[in-house]
């Protein structure tokens, strides 16, 4: 029934003040406001249609999304908007484009790698969009390995240029997105090479297509890549391809801020360190775990909307049926996730934080908390990205048959979303990297320098490695300082225990690839802890609100508990637990389902996602999902006509066995 909130009863059980979880879920009363008015702004113009997009074609696609981007930048300069309310009117509009490249990665490299006059030349022009840009590293041979890149920037004296070149096929540009048709300049990652010597991988700004009329210059060749996972999804970006032949731009064009080429052909570098060459991947990958938190939301708030409407068994006398939220089963595997949309939203904002503050301490020259930003950035963006492409997964599963229609809305922001398993940072490279810092980490225990950060607790190394937990009683695991001790004791015992294994080879590179699973999953137990550390800060500290706090504290406490039961093969055989202490574990988990259930709903309503944002008919606002299933299925071009078209070409000669041409 139109008008009717099926989900009433649902939303008049919640304990605690729904508004009150709003502002805590935005961060403050401003982003909400921001968040609320963008969103529904969003929704209720038509340009920003999306449901008709996985019937369009590649090209129809491509050109929705260049008409949805143009319209939302004048938007944002008619409007005026603040730079937070443009991010927000890109995030809800809600389809992968150039916009996301152009802001999200060109602009920052020229910030973070320009020197002061090239941010001047060239953030004037990108900031009004005069140019627009895109993020070229990645080549068809090397995503991963960045020193292995081939492209060649070879300086030249005698004109006071570089000469870009592709050396082979394997060092074509390939993936980078907003290339294959948008962006007029790219940040182009290279090795330079000055006076014969290869000087490693640099940032050269190139113009690739013509401000005139859009063809690639000359010695530029480019295009698109091809159809990628999924109908729509991500098939409106333009990822393209690019080859250059005796390419050759102006020396001013190379990023000098960390390093410079002079008139003469000499290489200075800067006493900086060189990897402030990668700060752009390092900002995204902070920006992707706060996304993270995001698309789970958006998949836990459909499954936990339909798992209450939705009934299946359990009628007596003809009654009324079960909803299928009331099944533990679906609560097991519905409610961790929940609980981890929650998590990563909180450990977003702390990586946030811990951005900013290394980006201050950079700009006054200290350097000191680099490697601890780097590893943060790359495990979490690993962990959390892992998280939510299974969560989304399992979320339309937990939606049985009609999850796996279109309409669901859960197919195609999976398609949308499983690729930040790899871009930016394949997940199984970046755990690596984790895993590097944490061996140089224990193999300084002892030397007289403490870790700081999120490995202080390899500080307390004697006593986490003999304590025992003291857990007794299912309750015991509602005490913050066991459920902490018991996730660093577990962290820290697997990373000893590579150092150890590590130890044994008289060559460490060596050592480091054999014992490559073990020192991955060591890394992921540290970016747990991290996780499980900042949600339990988080609930220690001042929270406003009706009810806000309790209902916090039992997803803090499922988030834990249910990691510890995925993972208890490690916690046991740490000893971090007993198994009698896992199965008291698992019993409290049990007892914070049955807490959540009444808050299930009016916990995904905190996240105040429009029905347009969410883009599924199973996760409704309103729960009126069978008459809306009727109405999306008639949409199908297939009901335009009730014989289908081939009728006559193929089904009435089948079943009248007529077949005039058919020879044996
Ligand atoms: C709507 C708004 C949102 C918009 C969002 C944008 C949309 C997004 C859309 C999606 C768009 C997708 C866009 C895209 O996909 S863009 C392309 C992304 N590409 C990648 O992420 C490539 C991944 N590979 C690498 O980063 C490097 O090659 C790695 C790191 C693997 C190795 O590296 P390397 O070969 O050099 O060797 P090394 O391991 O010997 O390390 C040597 C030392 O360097 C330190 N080190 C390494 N890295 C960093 C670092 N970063 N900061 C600080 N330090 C760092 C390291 O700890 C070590 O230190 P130490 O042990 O010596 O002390
Ligand atoms: C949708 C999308 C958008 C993208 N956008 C951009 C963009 O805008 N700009 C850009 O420059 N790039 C972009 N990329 C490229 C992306 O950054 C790379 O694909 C990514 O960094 C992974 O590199 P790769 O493809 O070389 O993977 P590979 O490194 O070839 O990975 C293949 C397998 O090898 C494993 N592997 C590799 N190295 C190791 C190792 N040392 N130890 C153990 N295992 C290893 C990996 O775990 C993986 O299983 C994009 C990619 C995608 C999918």
């Amino acid at each position: 029934m139109e008008g009717v909130d099926h989900l009433a009863d649902e939303r008049n059980k919640a304990e605690f003040n729904v508004d009150d979880m709003k502002i805590i879920w935005a961060g403050s009363r401003h982003a909400f406001d921001v968040s609320n008015r963008i969103s529904r702004f969003v929704a209720t113009d038509p340009v920003f249609e999306k449901s008709n997009r996985a019937l369009m074609t590649r090209k129809e696609l491509f050109k929705n999304t260049l008409k949805k981007s143009v319209y939302a930048w004048k938007i944002i300069k008619e409007l005026r908007l603040s730079d937070e309310e443009g991010i927000k009117l890109r995030i809800f509009m809600d389809q992968p484009g150039f916009l996301d490249l152009h802001w999200g990665m060109f602009v920052p490299a020229i910030k973070g790698q320009g020197t002061e006059e090239q941010q001047q030349k060239w953030l004037s022009l990108a900031n009004k969009m005069q140019i627009i840009g895109c993020y070229a590293q990645t080549e068809l041979g090397h995503g991963s390995n960045v020193q292995g890149l081939e492209t060649t920037a070879t300086f030249d004296p005698k004109t006071d240029q570089f000469i870009m070149h592709s050396p082979t096929q394997t060092s074509s540009k390939w993936w980078p997105g907003g290339l294959g048709k948008v962006s007029t300049h790219a940040v182009v990652y290279a090795r330079l090479i000055t006076n014969g010597k290869d000087h490693g991988v640099h940032g050269f700004i190139v113009q690739l297509r013509s401000l005139d009329d859009h063809s690639p210059l000359p010695g530029i060749t480019i295009g698109d890549i091809g159809m990628k996972f999924g109908n729509g999804a991500y098939n409106s970006m333009d990822n393209g391809f690019l080859m250059f032949n005796q390419f050759r731009i102006p020396r001013d064009q190379m990023l000098m801020r960390l390093s410079k080429v002079t008139r003469e052909g000499k290489y200075i570098a800067s006493d900086v360190p060189r990897q402030l060459v990668y700060g752009t991947m390092v900002s995204v990958r902070q920006t992707i775990v706060s996304k993270a938190s995001d698309a789970l939301a958006r998949a836990v708030c459909i499954a936990t909307r339909y798992s209450a409407v939705r009934r299946q068994f359990g009628s007596e006398n003809g009654g009324i049926e079960t909803q299928v939220i009331d099944y533990k089963t679906q609560q097991n595997r519905l409610f961790p996730l929940l609980a981890s949309a929650y998590a990563f939203r909180f450990v977003g904002e702390w990586l946030k934080w811990l951005y900013t503050d290394v980006t201050q301490r950079l700009e006054a020259s200290d350097f000191v908390t680099l490697p601890e930003a780097h590893a943060c950035t790359a495990g979490l963006k690993s962990m959390t990205t892992s998280a939510t492409s299974d969560g989304i997964e399992e979320c339309r599963k937990l939606c049985g048959g009609h999850g796996y229609l279109w309409c669901s809305g859960l197919p195609e922001l999976f398609a949308v979303y499983v690729p930040a398993c790899t871009y930016e940072g394949d997940n199984v490279v970046l755990q690596l990297q984790v895993a590097r810092f944490l061996m140089k980490t224990v193999s300084q225990l002892g030397s007289g320098k403490a870790p700081a950060g999120t490995t202080a607790y390899m500080g307390r190394a004697q006593h986490l490695l003999q304590c025992r937990s003291g857990v007794q009683k299912a309750e015991d695991w509602l005490n913050p300082s066991m459920v902490l001790e018991a996730f660093e004791s577990r962290a820290l015992r697997m990373a000893i225990t590579c150092a150890k294994n590590l130890s044994k080879f008289e060559n460490q590179e060596q050592g480091f690839s054999e014992l490559l699973a073990d020192l991955v999953e060591a890394a992921i137990a540290h970016c747990q802890l991290i996780v499980v550390s900042k949600f339990i800060a988080k609930i220690e500290g001042e929270i406003e609100g009706k009810g806000v706090k309790k209902q916090l504290k039992n997803l803090c406490y499922i988030y834990a508990l249910h990691l510890l039961h995925k993972h208890l093969g490690d916690f046991l055989s740490t000893n971090s637990v007993t198994p009698e202490q896992a199965s008291l574990a698992s019993h409290q988990l049990r007892s914070l389902y049955s807490q959540v259930r009444p808050n299930a709903v009016a916990l995904v309503d905190a996240f105040d996602y429009t029905d347009h944002y969410l883009g599924s008919v199973l996760g409704r606002y309103d729960g009126n999902v069978y008459p809306k299933l009727f109405e999306e299925a008639l949409k199908d071009p297939l009901n335009d006509s009730v014989v289908p078209d081939g009728y006559h070409e193929y089904i009435r000669p089948l079943i009248k066995q007529n077949f005039p041409s058919a020879k044996l």
